[in-house]
């Protein structure tokens, strides 16, 4: 398979979600893989990404347990919360995976280098340490990187790459943004007891989800004492004497005052630097890199998977693409990605999942076709301590075919039910289906099959 011409057959720059796989599928089909990774082996999904932040969510969620505790017997006394005792058992998790990650690569036989690498020709990358390798094919799964709005101070306020590592937990946060990120983390803040404001530059949050769910998750979350800032931007922020923040919005005549101040307004392709220029490698208007249906860029030796080409950044995806692209060019098998039917959540509190066609969107492509119908429950877990919080489930239906287009869930657990309900979505299940379905009885998921 190699042409002796080559150090490598596949050379990988990012051993994140979409490098790690590509590398490792690679190497099992008999290439010889070399990646190169700036940070941690792992990427952002391992590091300061999914994994870290759903254990921050798991941890805060006691909160909620704990004083529900009560209703069912339990006295707990002096409850206390200590954010370094979290802080530094959620990094230590991440040290045993980043270990794990690495041998995963090590058993594979793939090569690692832990500096940054450059592209300088189409079959040849430079490594910080100033090495020249050269490769057959070039694979770039270099993720993607938080946006920074412009605004004066802006050197003051954290990503989600440094919330991970807060030395203390804030008092007060603002948190710029309102997507997936802003939503997680002033879901994990106020759990664990601070006050968070979210600033959001338009009335909409979770754009993309389901206008239902949107709306229960915003009532319930300020009910919980999160406050919400609509059609308003941070102008500056600055640091006074005594260490606090001001953040000072357009429009509004007092500043906030913080404590920490999150920016989570998205994620950019990391390509600033890359040298894809000397590759002809073109980019689109975000800075992704372009690519065809297999991966392909517009060099034909490099091929870009994951974050850094603006599709859909979500781990599984980045780690499909990666499988698809070495089965393709190293196994000889024509594996796609399917981009219908992904399902996805918003580990907020409670959280929210969904795949398929929001009411919305339905309604736009089939007009009066629509069927959709709600279960609008409170959990018996809800109804038994006192807590006032309902879960809502979502059917769309193509009132025509009877198929389910649509799942949309909020609720306690509701990704764990939402990923099987993706199968039935996925291998086009009509309603009648759900309905004769047995329910799973007392559980919040039998609601998916008793919708009338
Ligand atoms: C806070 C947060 C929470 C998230 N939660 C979820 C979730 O719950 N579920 C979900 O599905 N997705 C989640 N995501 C998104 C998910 O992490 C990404 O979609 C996924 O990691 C993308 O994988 P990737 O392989 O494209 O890039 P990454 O995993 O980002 O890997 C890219 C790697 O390339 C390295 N790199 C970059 N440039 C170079 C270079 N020039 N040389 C060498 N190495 C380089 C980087 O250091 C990085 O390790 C979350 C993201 C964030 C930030
Ligand atoms: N549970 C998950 O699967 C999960 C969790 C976290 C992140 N992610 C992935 O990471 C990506 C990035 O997350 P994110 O939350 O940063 O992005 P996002 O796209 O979800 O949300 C960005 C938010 O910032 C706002 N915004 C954008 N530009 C702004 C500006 N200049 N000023 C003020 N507000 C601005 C947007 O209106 C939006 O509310 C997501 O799109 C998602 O794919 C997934």
């Amino acid at each position: 398979m190699t042409e002796p011409a080559y150090d490598y057959d596949l050379f990988v720059i990012g051993a994140g979600s979409g490098g790690v796989r590509a590398s490792r599928i690679a190497a099992g089909y008999g290439a010889r893989v070399a990646v190169a990774e700036e940070y941690r082996v792992g990427g952002t999904c391992v590091i300061r990404g999914c994994v870290p932040k759903k254990l921050l969510v798991y941890g805060s969620h006691f909160a909620e347990e704990l004083q529900d505790a009560a209703s069912y017997g339990w006295t707990v006394e002096k409850m206390t919360f200590d954010w370094p005792t979290l802080r530094d058992a959620v990094a230590k998790d991440v040290d045993r995976l980043n270990a794990a990650y690495t041998n995963t690569l090590n058993s594979n036989k793939v090569e690692h280098f832990l500096e940054r690498a450059t592209i300088t020709g189409p079959n040849s990358v430079k490594l910080a340490s100033g090495r020249e390798i050269s490769a057959r094919y070039i694979l770039v799964a270099v993720g993607a990187w938080p946006v920074m709005p412009p605004f004066e101070g802006a050197e003051h306020c954290i990503t989600s790459n440094e919330v991970f590592s807060l030395e203390k937990l804030p008092r007060r946060v603002v948190i710029a943004g309102a997507g997936y990120i802003a939503l997680e983390f002033a879901g994990i803040f106020n759990a664990l007891g601070s006050h968070v404001t979210v600033v959001n530059r338009s009335e909409t949050i979770l754009r993309g989800y389901d206008a239902a769910l949107r709306d229960r998750l915003l009532q319930i979350t300020m009910a919980r004492g999160i406050e919400y800032k609509f059609n308003c931007g941070i102008e500056r922020v600055e640091r006074l004497e005594d260490g606090c923040l001001n953040v000072h919005m357009k429009g509004q005549p007092d500043p906030l005052g913080a404590d920490a101040v999150l920016v989570a307004t998205g994620r950019r392709p990391k390509t600033d630097g890359l040298g894809l220029e000397n590759a002809g490698i073109e980019l689109g208007e975000h800075g992704e890199i372009r690519v065809d249906d297999t991966a392909q860029t517009s060099c034909p030796s490099i091929f870009a998977v994951g974050d850094v080409t603006n599709r859909v950044q979500l781990t599984p995806i980045a780690i499909r693409e990666g499988h698809a692209f070495a089965d393709r060019v190293f196994g000889g098998k024509d594996t796609r990605v399917a981009y219908d039917c992904i399902p996805s959540a918003v580990f907020s509190q409670p959280p929210l999942a969904s795949v398929g066609l929001t009411e919305a969107q339905a309604r736009e492509m089939l007009g009066s076709n629509v069927k959709v119908f709600t279960s609008d429950f409170r959990p018996m877990k809800n109804i038994f301590a006192h807590r006032h919080e309902r879960g809502l489930y979502k059917l769309v239906v193509d009132a025509q075919t009877d198929k389910v287009l649509g799942v949309h869930l909020i609720g306690p657990e509701a990704p764990e039910v939402l990923q099987a309900a993706a199968i039935a979505v996925k291998a086009g299940l009509t309603k009648a289906d759900f309905d004769a379905t047995v329910a799973l009885h007392p559980s919040m998921a039998e609601e998916l099959v008793l919708m009338r």
